[in-house]
């Protein structure tokens, strides 16, 4: 079904996530882990439909990124040394601003507890002013608003100055930009509080979301659970370009899970502690941007909500074409715009709705002080527009800061076609003096000192003229060491090079597999105008669950026989199936079935069982089409696995008229 067509169909049922939850919940697509012990917020399991509509996701998204642009993939420990987590900076800056009602002991997210009260208030205004008719009402379906009611206060009718409104707007639009002071000045400057209470609130403190575990049993070596998949990407360079024959740009990519300790997660697969990553390191040579396959995707239109759009305070997308934003610098260079494109391309093909999907880019004080440019791909649900893919031009910031923790170099080299002059601070050392005055830790000291970087060495060969001695330190050696100009010299010299080493910068598309799922339940899910009781998944057969429904019309031996014969089939072919033979009428099979989002119910007959012709039906039209087992099956495989239309792959069957719908 188009979007159109599903987007018609709710003018007339509009979308209720209270019953799209409770759909989900009933098919067991996921839902709440440990729950017979009450739960814990934030951790979810997946049921049935719901793996196999992730493993879909995830097969789509192999094939279309590391298959595609030929990646190459890894599946890296989520356990982390505490030294990876603190070298990446995550120890000191992996963290989300949380305030405290010391009466109640509730806690909240700061940002987004402004964010809440503000909109609350917009709507509030919008009400007071007969823009709408009841912003309670409006804003939430049931569900929500009896869970608002135990979170947050009503949404009051109450009329604010147009000032305020700007205002309000424009911190709204750089919400994801303040650092915790602001956030606490905001709380004051707006009387935010306790939502419920009005209770005031401690002010703002960075809490770390990473959860912090001991490795091995004398619990000596300090980790953590990953926050994200990159850092295992990372400190493989040196393998990975080893592996690709030394050359450069590659891209690794790696999925698997990440774990954050979120303050509140209250949006279901939105916010959670644990989920499904899927992230591509793409390395890049600084001074060359450009991609080879640019031109592929250039005439791609997208909506972008770009940083001066944003500082307006506005929310209306400028619309463009990938080349036009790359051209005229509101995309950075050309593999973020590719990237940007194919994240598009692969959304859409899987269910996400394009007029639900924009592309923001990070306000300059969102974006790590390193980041070149940032994009978000964000979905639009009942709880607003979510970031579900992260799009960031990291610069050279991780394999540099690896490199100079390690000492190990993180470069590609590249032989020139000319050589050029090339002018180098170099350490020479006077070997022979440090075995006596090291001893053992003698190459410890010597490998230390042939790594410096050209900044270091600078800075050092200053210390040694001015000082006559550089003083440092190295860990696992006790104390400060001294050296003067006897163990070695620094100086500036000029040589022809003919190999040119560099660090690549990092393009880093990533993927939280879990917030598009929901998203694509949101945008796929539509109830039957005629049977508002009957909703559907919309799923593209391609990624669905289950393809095909087989239903025998009755339990009589002779069908029992022939589904078994057409089962064999579908296993052969490989199509996932499930036969549904329980007693109820074929219409209530295929109505439990549509909310499963299975795209295609085949019904075998008497006929069926006499000349080996079955009926398939297609689950948004509800259109029947006949003929025999091997051309239904060749139609459900070029619709579902080549991307052919209905109209296309049926027109060698028979239409076919029904009462079961
Ligand atoms: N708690 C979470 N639950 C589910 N998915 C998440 C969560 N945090 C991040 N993700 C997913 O991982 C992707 C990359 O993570 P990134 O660090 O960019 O997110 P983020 O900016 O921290 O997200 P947010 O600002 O919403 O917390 C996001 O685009 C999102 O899809």
């Amino acid at each position: 079904m188009s979007v159109e067509e599903i987007s018609q169909a709710r003018s007339t049922v509009p979308f209720s996530r209270e019953t799209l939850e409770s759909v989900l919940k009933r098919r067991f697509f996921f839902a709440p882990s440990f729950e017979l012990y009450g739960g814990v917020s934030g951790l979810y399991d997946y049921g049935p439909p719901g793996c196999a509509f992730q493993a879909n996701i995830v097969d789509a998204w192999r094939k279309h990124f590391i298959l595609e642009e030929d990646m190459l993939e890894v599946d890296c420990t989520m356990l982390t040394p505490h030294e990876v987590l603190k070298t990446s900076g995550h120890v000191d800056k992996f963290s989300d601003w949380m305030c405290r009602d010391l009466k109640t002991g509730e806690i909240f997210r700061a940002d987004h507890l402004v964010e809440e009260v503000l909109e609350s208030r917009l709507k509030g205004n919008q009400e007071a002013r007969g823009l709408v008719k009841d912003a309670n009402a409006n804003a939430q379906d049931d569900a929500d608003k009896k869970k608002r009611k135990k979170k947050v206060k009503e949404i009051k009718a109450v009329k604010l100055d147009d000032e305020v409104v700007k205002e309000f707007e424009e911190v709204l639009a750089k919400i994801d930009g303040y650092s915790g002071q602001e956030l606490g000045e905001l709380m004051v400057k707006y009387s935010i509080g306790n939502p419920v209470s009005g209770e005031a609130l401690e002010a703002p403190k960075a809490f770390n979301l990473m959860f912090e575990t001991a490795i091995g049993p004398s619990g000596q070596i300090k980790g953590y659970l990953r926050p994200e998949t990159a850092q295992g990407q990372f400190l493989n360079f040196n393998k990975l370009l080893e592996f690709n024959n030394h050359k450069a740009p590659f891209a690794s990519a790696s999925i698997g899970k990440s774990f954050r300790n979120e303050i509140s997660p209250r949006s279901g697969l939105l916010r959670v502690r644990e989920f499904l990553m899927a992230e591509i390191e793409h390395f890049v040579d600084p001074l060359k941007k450009t991609h080879p396959r640019f031109e592929e995707v250039k005439d791609v239109k997208l909506k972008f909500l770009p940083r001066e759009v944003q500082q307006s305070g506005s929310t209306i997308p400028v619309e463009s074409t990938i080349g036009d934003a790359v051209a005229t610098k509101m995309v950075d260079n050309e593999t973020l715009g590719y990237f940007i494109a194919r994240i598009y391309m692969f959304l859409t093909t899987i269910g996400v709705d394009p007029t639900k999907l924009r592309f923001r880019q990070h306000m300059a004080n969102e974006m790590a002080h390193y980041a070149a440019d940032c994009w978000d791909a964000e979905l639009k649900t009942s709880y607003g527009w979510i970031e579900c893919v992260g799009c960031a031009d990291r610069s050279a910031y991780d394999l540099t800061v690896h490199a100079n923790r390690t000492k190990e170099k993180l470069v590609v080299r590249q032989k020139l076609e000319e050589p050029v002059q090339v002018t180098k601070w170099e350490i020479e050392l006077t070997k022979k003096l440090f075995g006596p005055k090291f001893r053992k830790d003698a190459p410890k000291v010597e490998s230390f000192l042939l790594s410096l970087t050209q900044e270091e060495l600078e800075s050092k060969a200053k210390d040694l003229k001015d000082a006559g001695k550089i003083v440092f330190s190295i860990d696992g050696i006790d104390g400060q060491i001294e050296l003067d100009s006897k163990f070695l010299s620094i100086e500036q010299i000029t040589r022809t090079e003919h190999v040119r080493e560099f660090v690549p910068n990092v393009i880093e598309p990533s993927f939280g597999i879990g917030r598009i799922i929901y998203s694509i339940f949101e945008h796929s899910f539509w109830s039957r105008p005629e049977d508002t009781a009957r909703s559907v998944l919309s799923f593209p057969p391609s990624v669905a669950p289950t393809k095909v429904l087989l239903v025998p019309l009755s339990n009589h031996a002779d069908l029992t026989a022939t589904t078994q014969e057409v089962s064999k089939v579908f296993r052969k072919e490989k199509i996932p199936f499930k036969v549904d033979d329980s007693g109820v009428s074929i219409g209530k099979r295929y109505a439990r079935n549509d909310e499963l989002g299975t795209p295609f119910g085949v019904t075998i007959d008497f006929d069926s069982a006499k000349d080996g012709t079955v009926t398939l039906r297609e689950r948004d039209s509800t259109k029947q089409v006949r003929g025999s087992v091997e051309d239904v099956v060749k139609a459900i495989r070029e619709i579902t696995y080549n991307g052919v239309s209905w109209e296309e792959g049926t027109k060698s069957l028979e239409p076919f008229a029904s009462q079961t719908d």
